[in-house]
């Protein structure tokens, strides 16, 4: 679907709220929930998929709660169905029975947060009336490391944040605290990681973030993903020569970087893929959706601008899994060379045949 920056602006901006289990998501709702400052944000507690005791807990009688709150926040939990949650939601708006400017989905700790995410692609009466902000992902500094290791759904959760929350940095080494960071970064470049302190965090930061809003600009350092690139191979190559080391070891391998840490082989990660060729829109629309077919499950997520032939403006690209959606952007200035620039996340993408795919593409 393809919004106008006008209708985006009248649209209620969604933020998703994920993280592994006792990584501190709750703490940070608790928070925005009793702290006054004046937003009035409507908070979704989500349990997907198998009941938890955690559910059975909250959730008593009816299947779904919602309470006002004293600062002006509304609070529901819902079992089961989001999209009518946010049906029902936005009905009430609508007559003015609930008063709201943003809302908050906070998931359950082991889920993969893109079927959240795509509720807000699939659904028309959503995507108009909702606008998915950012996805906000909390990172426990203690067991973070740990938990990266062995739940792939944690580094999914990684794999989509468009912020990325350390919490609990007050129970780790500087070091520790460096390392975890040093690893975020790796699999997510795109996401700006800050730590947050009991829930902490500074709401304007986190709200607005406009991360699934193609006019923000990407946040990535191109600089950083070479060294990244290069450091993986001057990797690999040692490997079969003089290292006899795991993925996970703790060997300073001595490379030209010294930002290297322990080396983590983890399944997600991301490319950019930039050009100062203009795209043919045909071409890239057929080779897109092709790969959206073959990879869609492991793409994360996607997003960039595109300089297209012919067109004045530059085109904001963005999907989940396999669904993507384009909408204008500003027009490319005067003095503006106008470029490409890609950044796809997901897990074991095989970057050759993207870059391969892509080039192919430009006019
Ligand atoms: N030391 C320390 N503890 C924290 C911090 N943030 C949260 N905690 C504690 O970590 C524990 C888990 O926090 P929750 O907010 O319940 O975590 P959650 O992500 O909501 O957990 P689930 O609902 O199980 O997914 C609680 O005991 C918090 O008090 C922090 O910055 N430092």
């Amino acid at each position: 679907m393809t919004v106008t920056q006008a209708q985006a602006n009248k649209m209620v901006p969604v933020t998703v709220l994920t993280g592994f289990l006792g990584a501190g998501k709750t703490t940070l709702l608790k928070r925005i929930l009793t702290e006054f400052h004046g937003k009035r944000i409507a908070v979704i507690e989500n349990e997907f998929g198998p009941e938890s005791i955690d559910n059975e807990l909250l959730v008593q009688d009816s299947d779904e709660e919602i309470i006002e709150l004293n600062n002006g926040c509304v609070c529901c939990t819902v079992r089961g169905d989001l999209l009518k949650t946010l049906t029902d939601l936005k009905n009430r708006r609508i007559n003015n029975e609930l008063n709201f400017e943003r809302v908050i989905i906070e998931t359950t700790g082991v889920a993969n947060p893109g079927p959240v995410c795509q509720t807000f692609f699939m659904d028309d009466d959503i995507a108009e009336y909702y606008r998915l902000d950012a996805v906000i992902t909390v990172v426990d500094a203690k067991h973070g490391m740990q938990t990266l290791d062995t739940q792939p759904e944690a580094q999914k959760q990684v794999g989509f944040a468009d912020r990325l929350l350390i919490s609990k940095k007050d129970l780790v080494s500087d070091e520790e605290f460096a390392s975890l960071k040093h690893r975020l970064l790796h699999m997510n470049p795109r996401a700006q990681i800050m730590p947050v302190h009991f829930g902490e965090a500074d709401l304007d930061k986190i709200l607005d973030v406009t991360g699934f809003n193609l006019n923000s600009i990407l946040e990535i350092d191109p600089e950083f993903l070479q060294d990244e690139q290069a450091d993986h191979h001057d990797h690999h190559h040692d490997h079969g020569h003089d290292h006899e080391c795991d993925a996970h070891c703790n060997h300073e391998h001595h490379h030209e970087h010294n930002h290297h840490h322990a080396h983590h082989d983890d399944e997600i990660g991301a490319f950019v893929f930039s050009s100062n060729k203009p795209f043919d829109p045909q071409r890239l629309e057929e080779f897109l959706s092709g790969v959206v077919q073959v990879f869609g499950p492991d793409l994360y997520r996607y997003k960039g601008i595109l300089y297209m032939k012919g067109v004045k403006q530059r085109m904001l690209f963005q999907g989940v899994h396999m669904l993507m959606g384009a909408e204008p952007g500003k027009l490319w200035g005067p003095k503006e060379k106008p470029y490409n620039k890609m950044v796809f996340i997901g897990r074991k993408l095989p970057k050759d045949v993207f870059t391969n795919g892509l080039t192919q593409c430009l006019a």
